[in-house]
């Protein structure tokens, strides 16, 4: 077992690695753990533990750290571990990890291999990302590019909400084409496609979505401007988003996004991306992540 850790988000991840480690070795187990010095550097720790026959290499982040691990992970046999030390998780709660260190690492020994299919997500100039979750472009992306990273590491979630209200005033919210499959191309201000039900930690976005299958949810929000952004804000921790006008979800294979009126920012997985325009499908292959055993589960 390896375990990728990622350092950025300081002392309190290291706490809880520390109190991870303690619960594996009582289980008689002394994983090796790499950390991340850069962004990317899981994707390479990943893929070369898997060249080396490692059976289970666990991403200890957040959902950024998974995809890039699930990244070097792709075509390999080894299994992805989850110790989820991010800030929102959203995969965790999404595959009902439980929190604690403690317990998250008895899932590691004691849970049980389920499939994952994540995304792949591809950019104008050629380059593709593997994502977890979700791909999002417009203002959620624009949330996540201005970000303010020690403010993040200080408060954690609650940046975000303090970022929201500055983009509110200063996101110019360019309308932009979304594709779904082969039906005629839309006009949206704003797309999330996901693998999962859950946005930004533990709110409803897609309920239909179930991370094991093909495809995606699209939600696509056609209302432009601060007064109808501001009001999904709020709708979304009390679950209400996906019910609310001018957002609507459907069931995709294949997403493309782009032709917009100005430039707009592309998140995947909560990290900034890019630029659109961007094509979303499923990554080539699944793997296979650790879950709680759970009724039902062998
Ligand atoms: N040593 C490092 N210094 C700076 N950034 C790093 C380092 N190692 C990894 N990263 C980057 O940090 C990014 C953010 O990490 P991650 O998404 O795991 O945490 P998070 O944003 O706190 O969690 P979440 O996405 O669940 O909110 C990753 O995408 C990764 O590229």
């Amino acid at each position: 077992m390896l375990i990728v850790f990622n350092p950025a988000a300081g002392g309190r991840r290291r706490r809880r690695l520390a109190r991870a480690l303690e619960a594996l070795g009582l289980q008689g187990l002394r994983p090796d753990v790499a950390e991340t010095a850069r962004p990317g550097h899981a994707t390479e720790l990943a893929r070369d533990a898997a060249g080396r026959g490692v059976g289970m290499v666990v991403a200890a982040g957040g959902d950024g750290t998974i995809a890039e691990v699930a990244s070097g992970l792709a075509g390999s046999a080894a299994l992805l571990g989850i110790l989820p030390f991010g800030t929102a998780n959203v995969l965790a709660w999404e595959l009902g990890l439980p929190p604690g260190p403690e317990n998250a690492a008895r899932v590691l020994t004691a849970g049980r291999a389920a499939v994952l299919r994540p995304g792949s997500a591809r950019f104008g100039d050629g380059s593709s990302r593997l994502f977890v979750q979700m791909v999002g472009a417009g203002f959620d992306a624009a949330v996540v590019a201005n970000l303010d990273l020690s403010l993040k590491r200080r408060v954690g979630k609650a940046a975000y909400v303090a970022q929201a209200a500055k983009e509110l005033v200063r996101y110019p919210f360019p309308r932009f084409a979304a594709a779904l499959d082969d039906a005629e191309p839309e006009a949206v201000v704003s797309a999330i496609v996901t693998k999962g039900r859950l946005y930004a930690g533990r709110h409803l976005l897609a309920p239909d979505a179930a991370p094991g299958e093909p495809g995606f949810q699209v939600a696509l929000f056609r209302g432009g401007g601060p007064a109808r952004a501001a009001l999904y804000g709020a709708a979304l921790p009390l679950d209400l988003l996906p019910r609310l006008p001018g957002v609507e979800i459907r069931r995709a294979a294949r997403v493309r996004l782009g032709a917009s009126a100005g430039p707009v920012p592309v998140q995947a997985d909560g990290d900034p991306a890019g630029m659109l325009p961007v094509e979303v499908v499923d990554a080539p292959g699944p793997l296979w992540v650790m879950l709680p055993t759970g009724p039902g589960g062998d």
